[in-house]
């Protein structure tokens, strides 16, 4: 397995490996990997020849109040379990490789109406900065494939969206959330979390999966769930940033004609923003 941190270099040794006609699947992270990542690269290394991993926090999707300059980067750690994994090729740029100008002249992608609600409600611009940054690594890397987490299920629906509008040549691949053993959803902001609130956390999956049991036992009164829910996450000691019902498509306010829902909620546990989201049918 090689790192590489310069574009030039990554485009050299991907021509070599289109020369002898192999494959490529991307897995673009922020690093800190956890099994969640691992799951995604062992995916990706069913689906091609070459497995491609990025390690970049990308600045762009960070708000001016939230975790860049905090957050993890554990490099080496990072590398050892990608080479056991299954990755070819990390490509680990700087952002002054990405943003050669700042971001504020960097040209930007924007994915309407999806992008809207949930996580885009509460992080604005955050899905601009993903989507660009994830298109720039499909034009850098020019996978066959791409891997996603269905843990941000918004992250995947935007990219999806994305892809098909913009007629890129790359099959985007879902992949299942990884979880604790007490069912929290893997994630690199867990480590932020104290002893205390590391106890609370797996309330947030509890709570996804007593809604969908309820759904699934016939209520359809969504904005009543999503309100219980929601009380139910803030009585458990956590600050509440959403709980919604959703048609598992669009993300759009599930209605009672839908019969795929998912139901994505977002909870603070000190400083801490945690993701989890479940579909059911109905
Ligand atoms: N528990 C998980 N199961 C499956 N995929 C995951 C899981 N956690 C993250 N991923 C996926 O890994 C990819 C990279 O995500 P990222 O590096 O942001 O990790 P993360 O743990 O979600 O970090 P954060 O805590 O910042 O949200 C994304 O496609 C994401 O959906
Ligand atoms: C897809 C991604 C790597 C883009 O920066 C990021 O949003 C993430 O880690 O999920
Ligand atoms: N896992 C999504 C990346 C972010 O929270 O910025």
């Amino acid at each position: 397995m090689r790192t590489v941190n310069s574009l030039k270099e990554l485009r050299t040794i991907l021509r070599g490996y289109r020369q002898q006609e192999k494959t490529v699947a991307l897995v673009p992270t922020m690093g800190n990997l956890h099994e969640g990542h691992i799951s995604l690269v062992r995916k990706a290394a069913e689906a091609a020849d070459i497995v491609v991993t990025s390690i970049f926090v990308n600045p762009m999707q960070f708000g001016a109040s939230e975790d860049l300059d905090t957050y993890p980067r554990t490099l080496s750690e990072d590398q050892e379990k990608l080479c056991d994994a299954g990755t070819t090729l990390v490509f680990a740029p700087s952002a002054e490789e990405i943003y050669p100008e700042g971001l504020a002249r960097h040209t930007r992608v924007v994915v309407p109406e999806v992008s809207d609600g949930h996580c885009g409600a509460s992080r604005p611009g955050h899905f601009e900065g993903v989507a660009t940054v994830v298109s720039m690594l499909f034009n850098m890397v020019q996978p066959d494939v791409a891997v996603f987490g269905e843990k941000d299920c918004q992250q995947l629906a935007v990219i999806r969206k994305m892809t098909q509008d913009l007629m890129l040549p790359v099959e985007v691949i879902g992949a299942p959330t990884v979880r604790e053993y007490d069912g929290l959803a893997k994630s690199s902001r867990n480590g932020y979390l104290s002893e205390e609130e590391r106890r609370l956390a797996p309330v947030i999956y509890q709570t996804l999966q007593a809604t969908a049991a309820k759904i699934a036992a016939g209520r359809e009164d969504f904005l009543e769930l999503s309100q219980e829910a929601g009380d139910q996450l803030r009585e458990a000691g956590l600050r509440l940033d959403y709980f919604n019902i959703a048609n598992s498509q669009t993300l759009k306010p599930a209605t009672r004609e839908d019969k795929h829902v998912t139901l994505l909620a977002a909870a603070f546990l000190g400083t801490t923003r945690l993701i989890d989201n479940l579909s059911v049918t109905r």
